[in-house]
């Protein structure tokens, strides 16, 4: 029997991948995605293979062509070429305007916010009892009943009312499901597949599709008994017991995640010797009482362009356990691609070339072939990292790879990666300090550099140091303000549901060999320890970072116990901050204490914001990883950072993948699909972004993109760059140089201007504080 299949018209929503998932999963179909401006021809013809059709949420209203596009035309299909739709948000809005249903805005937007839905109890939520859903919705479907029933009338005598929202009496009901009277079409305004949805919320799912299955039928029984004259297409299944049962889930079981691949007893043979493997040699020594500065020191690093993903203040038990030193040299490979022209550079110690690859996802396409070609098996088991690429994407790089393209600035990078052969991974948690090489033969680089760290005893002989802000150039607060104003009423109209509205500061100071960019990083380090620090010099770019904020992290591949390749990925999204406890120069307490910022973190308008962006990151990673393969170990925890508490939640995927090596899924993918940071965007991604850079006065550049490496064993790691301190050289001048510090936070409906200038002025705090001013 061919594979029952079902289309989703996706109006570039951020929820959309996870509607598939439950769909797939409840239901054992094969869903198709497109979008509703694929070019399909005539519609009529092209739903014909499919079995039913999804009409998908999405930014927007559905009176505006544009926004709906394809999905307006599925209500006027012909009687011959009808099939079932279920209209989700959008879509149902959708179905509402079509057959005489007006659009209202809605005098409080529900954005992640859960609530009960009371339902008839009969047809799509036949044996359901009333339960709790998320709602993601700025507009209101209007039928002109003049009180809330389960009874079409007019103006809409073709639509039956079959659930609403009573729960907020001031604002009034607001309608959450219709049927067509005679049409197989049904609409929900609510999201069943928000992780916060119940289950009997997702049990819709299976009700429509009984009713589906059985509208079809009829319609092949008539079409057997060439019945001539026009027939009812009368589908009410009020009073049917249906058995779900016989459905069959074809879900793949998700398979427990850990949250580190490593096992945490490891140990270590802390000897010089040199284990060889391929072109792989490494050594092991003890940390003893060396600091990463003081590795730095006795290397020499400090004055070329190197990399340190720094993990030395280790916060929480289970996060930075590693920091990684990547050297860069002369003769280091470096693969550079500058957002908008398409050509990826490759510079090496003898030739540049270029490729034309066409956008920065191809760009990533790219670097995960060239770690195939440089593929190392035989590395040290038991740290994250053997050497590969090392570097950053900003955030206009970010934005290519969703189509939305953007100017680039010569001489500055978008993508930049060095390809790290040699590398020290420092392991704090076991004190030890491993060097490591995948140049082949380059065993006195290891001899070398071992004695140099072993040699003398350890002294920071690299000061930090504070830099004199000579010219600052700080957010203004009125401008701040009113551009959260029109986030709100971008959010009210329907257009986005959350956006991360985010400005920068710019500081110049004087260029000394006496204050370093190191020893910048030395200094803000310690004012702002964070889990994600990191340090880069490459080509004209200098980062010192303190990020809270992973991004994702996949773990080198596998086998499972099927023999397929699997490696689990990991996302740590922080969404809601508040500002701890600090006493302000003029003596007075300001920001709250652990018990209370519990509290306001577990307020709607915090969890709505954090709800959101896992919903989101949920959708990227099915993307991905496909139906059923993405779990949320944890949802909104309070975390407690140098200045802030934070709620994070953690979402993992598990990548499986068949064993041919070009086409392997991998973090790669995941990365390139999953860009830019859904917590610096908002939701629905595309259009947040889109909303955005009307908003925001200059391009975020390094600020809000991602830093990190892609191991040429199969792993990664990359944080959010935030708060985080960042120049181009092209802006040195005068014996001068300008750093700059972006800074922002998420807007919704519930947000208080002037609470978000306040948190937005906290976050640039953090590092602001690196400047004498
Ligand atoms: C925008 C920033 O941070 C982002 C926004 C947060 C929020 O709105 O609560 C929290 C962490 C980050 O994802 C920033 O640090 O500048
Ligand atoms: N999630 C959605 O589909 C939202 C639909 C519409 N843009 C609204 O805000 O009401």
């Amino acid at each position: 029997m061919s594979r029952v299949r079902v289309l989703f018209i996706d109006a570039y929503d951020s929820f959309t991948n996870n509607i598939v998932s439950l769909v797939e999963n409840q239901l054992g179909v094969e869903v198709t995605k497109i979008h509703i401006d694929s070019y399909v021809g005539d519609l009529a013809t092209f739903i014909q293979p499919f079995d039913a059709v999804i009409a998908g949420p999405g930014p927007g209203n559905p009176e505006v062509l544009d926004d709906v596009g394809i999905i307006a035309s599925l209500w006027r299909i012909d009687e011959t070429h009808i099939k079932p739709v279920l209209g989700v948000c959008l879509g149902f809005q959708s179905l509402v305007c079509a057959f005489g249903g007006r659009m209202e805005r809605l005098s409080r937007p529900r954005h992640g916010i859960s609530t009960q839905v009371d339902t008839c109890g009969k047809d799509l939520f036949n044996g359901l009892t009333d339960f709790q859903t998320v709602q993601y919705h700025s507009l209101r479907a209007n039928l002109g009943q003049p009180e809330p029933s389960c009874i079409a009338s007019e103006p809409c005598s073709e639509l039956t009312p079959l659930a609403w929202d009573l729960s907020d009496p001031s604002g009034g009901p607001i309608l959450m499901s219709v049927k067509h009277r005679l049409k197989p079409f049904w609409g929900i305004q609510f999201h069943p597949e928000s992780i916060l949805s119940s289950s009997e919320a997702k049990n819709v799912i299976r009700n429509w599709w009984l009713l589906c299955k059985k509208w079809n039928q009829s319609r092949e029984d008539l079409r057997g008994v060439e019945k001539t004259q026009s027939c009812s297409l009368n589908n009410d299944a009020s009073g049917d017991t249906y058995t779900v049962d016989s459905l069959s889930p074809s879900s793949m079981p998700a398979t427990p995640s850990s949250e580190n691949s490593m096992s945490s007893n490891t140990s270590y043979t802390t000897t010089r010797e040199s284990s060889i493997a391929e072109n792989y040699v490494h050594t092991a020594i003890p940390l003893d009482r060396l600091t990463v500065s003081d590795i730095v020191h006795r290397l020499e690093l400090q004055n070329d362009e190197f990399v340190v993903l720094d993990s030395e203040q280790r916060l929480m038990a289970n996060l930075g356990r590693y920091s990684i030193i990547g050297q860069v040299d002369r003769i280091t490979t470096k693969l550079t691609y500058q957002a908008g022209n398409g050509v990826i550079k490759i510079t090496t110690a003898e030739y540049t070339a270029l490729e034309q690859v066409g956008s920065l996802k191809s760009a990533l396409s790219y670097l995960k072939n060239y770690l195939n070609q440089h593929k190392v098996e035989n590395g040290y088991r038991d740290i994250p990292f053997w050497g590969g690429l090392m570097g950053y994407i900003t955030y206009e790089g970010c934005l290519e790879t969703i189509g939305i393209p953007t100017q680039t600035h010569a001489n500055r990078d978008d993508m930049c990666f060095a390809f790290v052969e040699r590398s020290i991974v420092i392991d704090h948690l076991h004190g030890v300090v491993i060097l490591q090489s995948i140049k082949s033969g380059d065993e006195i680089w290891l001899q070398s550099t071992s004695s140099k760290l072993l040699g003398t005893s350890p002294t920071t002989s690299i000061k930090p140091a504070t830099p004199e802000a000579l010219i600052s150039r700080l957010p203004e607060k009125s401008s701040y303000m009113s551009k959260i104003d029109r986030c709100q009423e971008e959010i009210q109209a329907g257009n986005s549901y959350e956006l991360c509205l985010t400005n920068q500061a710019a500081f110049k100071s004087r260029k000394s060999p006496s204050c370093t960019s190191w020893q910048k990083y030395q200094t803000l380090r310690a004012l702002n320890p964070a889990p994600f620090a990191s340090y880069l010099h490459m080509n004209s770019a200098t980062i010192l970072s303190t990020s809270p904020e992973r991004f994702l992290n996949w773990a080198r591949p596998t086998l499972d116990e099927h023999g397929r390749s699997l490696s689990v990925c990991q996302f740590r999204p922080i969404k809601g901050t508040v500002q701890k406890t600090q006493i302000l120069p003029d003596g007075t307490p300001h920001g709250v204490a652990l018990q209370e910022a519990m509290q306001i973190l577990s307020t709607p308008k915090e969890t709505a914001e954090n709800l959101m962006i896992v919903d989101l990151i949920r959708h990227d990673l099915h993307g991905v990883v496909g139906s059923g393969n993405v779990t949320v170990p944890t949802l909104m925890q309070v975390e407690e950072y140098a200045t802030v508490y934070q709620l994070v939640s953690v979402i993992e995927g598990s990548i499986y993948s068949t064993p041919a090596l070009s086409s392997r899924t991998s973090g790669i993918d995941v990365l390139a699909s999953s860009l830019p940071p859904g917590s610096m965007t908002g939701t629905p991604k595309r259009r947040a972004c889109e909303i955005l850079n009307t908003l925001e006065d200059e391009p975020r550049s390094i600020y809000s993109g991602v830093i990190g490496y892609m191991c040429v064993g199969g792993g990664g790691d990359f944080s959010v760059t935030i708060r985080t301190v960042f120049k181009w050289d092209d802006e040195d001048e005068g014996g001068n140089e300008t750093w700059r510090i972006g800074a922002g936070g998420a807007i919704t409906i519930l947000s208080d201007v002037q609470g978000e200038w306040e948190e937005m002025c906290g976050k640039l705090g953090s590092t602001r504080r690196l400047f004498k001013e």
